[in-house]
């Protein structure tokens, strides 16, 4: 008999089947703290939760039976992953269920905001019938810019066009054709900052997407725009917010979701008159929480019994002879796939990934979906996973070929991963595992170079003439960047190339505009691969 444990309010009527599975029991318990988890979670072979639950290293190390986590909606940020891929428990999410009902959500705050429903309530309950103060503007013709085009995103841009509204959009997976497709503007954060009336996120936390929206956005926009979360708190930062509505930049804000939930009583937000705001319930419908949980119930009812299953959002079960021999690359091939996708610029539209040598005559699914994954977490974060990536990939219109060739170019091994992008960009980068010298980096956009992947590198194109290491060194040394190696390729001696150096520290950005700058070079990126 398997034990599942209901953590959340999770719908009665989504875990029926659970529910009625002959060889399941269900235990709903909400509510409890981390060591009262901890307590009773060994006794469990399955636990189900929202976004209340946070599940930590201790309560999956606690769990000693537990074969997945499920959770009954989108985001897992609330789940250790590493730690439940480490300890082999399967954690699994319900992605589609609650888009509508987001989509509906954030529409409805949208609306709330252009036109002071939640402010004209309070105060025509108070007994003040207050006409004057309550002036709004129509959404008719006005300007959307959405930010994060997946699955809710894209909904709430369909919704607007039916409004009259003019969508710019920007995801880095949108390309132009798909923007067709959806009918929106394919425009950049720019172009959506400076030219917006209103404003709306639908992306996940991540790195790039954290404070997406801060002070040097806001110094540009409209006067008088107005700006929707109902994504994941800290995409916008709320301070800066709070700063650009006091100085009469921003007329207004909706926030589902914050920094820090629930947020403290003297949070900014919760006495602003002009933000309105909600108590993280996007997903609260009765149908997203039935289909969240039906979902969600069913794959914790074919894992618990070894059958096939879907949405799971970590590691899956590799053959142990396929496993052996390909974990030496993977670290190295999501390294790779992360090098080059920080190279690109525009959208990526083909991921191609060439075998060579020990490895083409392996069955490298397992590498590919690393090396995929190292692509696609610059933009998805935490979101992306193997077990995922390649889902994720499909779902973008991101092209994944896979080649094996025998010429191994004098290397053992060999992983040559190149991007194509939007308009016609191309960008290369080629890795072996050396015997005895580990990770190499051995080609970069076609140049030889030799270099462990590692820590914060910075990648300069330049014309190959006497002179330019020194001032490439010079100018690190004056503003405290400490090399610690240092490539330098060509093709033709005096032409095009690249210099790929490994420095301590990460490098601030005006000293890679003055990299830039500097006589005979071309560009200067940084690439962190952590
Ligand atoms: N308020 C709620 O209750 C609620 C409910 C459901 C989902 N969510 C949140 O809404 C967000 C979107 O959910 P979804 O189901 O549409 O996810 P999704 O994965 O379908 O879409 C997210 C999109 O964000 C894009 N993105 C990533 N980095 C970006 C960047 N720097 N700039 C622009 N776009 C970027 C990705 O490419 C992706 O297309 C998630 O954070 C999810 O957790 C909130
Ligand atoms: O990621 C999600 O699905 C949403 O943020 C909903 O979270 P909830 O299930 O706690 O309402």
């Amino acid at each position: 008999m398997f034990k599942v444990l209901v953590s959340d309010p999770i719908s009665d009527l989504g875990i029926q089947q659970l529910m009625d599975a002959n060889d399941v029991v269900v235990d709903k318990k909400t509510g409890l703290s981390e060591d009262e988890l901890i307590a009773i979670i060994g006794e469990y072979d399955g636990l189900l939760v929202r976004s209340q639950t946070t599940v930590t290293e201790k309560i999956i190390a606690a769990g000693t039976n537990l074969k997945v986590i499920g959770r009954a909606g989108v985001g897992v940020d609330n789940i250790k992953l590493e730690a439940a891929t480490q300890r082999g428990v399967v954690v699994i999410n319900a992605p589609d269920g609650n888009t509508i009902t987001t989509c509906e959500h954030a529409f409805a705050m949208m609306m709330a905001l252009a036109r002071h429903i939640p402010q004209a309530y309070a105060k025509t309950i108070s007994g003040v019938w207050d006409k004057k103060t309550f002036l709004g503007v129509e959404l008719r013709g006005k300007t959307l810019g959405v930010l994060g085009m997946g699955r809710i995103g894209s909904e709430v841009a369909k919704r607007a066009k039916a409004f009259g509204m003019n969508i710019l959009a920007y995801d880095p997976f949108l390309t132009p054709d798909r923007a067709e497709k959806l009918e929106v503007k394919l425009a950049s954060v720019d172009d959506i900052v400076r030219g917006a009336d209103f404003i709306t996120v639908h992306t996940p936390l991540t790195a790039e997407t954290r404070h997406m929206i801060s002070r040097p956005q806001f110094e540009v926009m409209k006067k008088g725009m107005r700006i929707i979360n109902c994504a994941r708190g800290g995409v916008i930062d709320e301070m800066a917010l709070v700063e650009a509505i006091d100085s009469g930049i921003v007329a207004g804000a909706a926030f589902d979701v914050f920094e820090k939930e629930p947020p403290q009583a003297d949070h900014p937000f919760l006495s602003h008159p002009k933000i309105i705001v909600t108590p993280h319930l996007g997903a609260s419908t009765v149908e997203a929480q039935e289909n969240v949980a039906i979902d969600v119930s069913e794959q914790v009812l074919h894992i618990l019994r070894n059958e096939p299953f879907i949405n799971a959002v970590n590691i899956p079960p590799v053959a142990p002879s396929v496993m052996n021999k390909l974990q030496p690359y993977f670290t190295l091939g999501e390294k790779l796939g992360s090098f080059a996708t920080q190279l690109t610029h525009g959208a990526i539209s083909e991921i191609t990934v060439e075998y060579a040598g020990d490895l083409s005559d392996v069955d490298t699914q397992p590498l590919t979906r690393y090396i995929v994954k190292g692509v696609l977490s610059r933009h998805f974060g935490g979101d992306v996973n193997i077990v995922n990536s390649m889902h994720l990939a499909k779902t973008r219109d991101v092209n994944v070929v896979v080649t094996k060739s025998p010429k191994t170019k004098g290397f053992t091994n060999l992983i040559t991963v190149t991007l194509k992008a939007d308009p016609d960009e191309e960008r290369l980068v080629a890795g072996t595992l050396l015997q005895g010298y580990g990770e190499r980096i051995v080609q970069v956009n076609k140049f030889p170079v030799d270099i462990a992947p590692e820590g914060h590198q910075i990648l300069i194109s330049h014309n190959d003439k006497p002179g330019i290491i020194g001032l490439v060194g010079t100018l690190l040394g004056e503003n405290d960047v400490n090399i610690a190696s240092m490539q330098v390729g060509r093709k033709i001696v005096g032409g095009a190339a690249i210099m790929l150096l490994t420095v301590d520290k990460a490098v601030p950005q005006q000293v890679l505009v003055k990299l830039a700058g500097l006589q005979e070079i071309n560009t200067a990126e940084e690439v962190i691969l952590l």
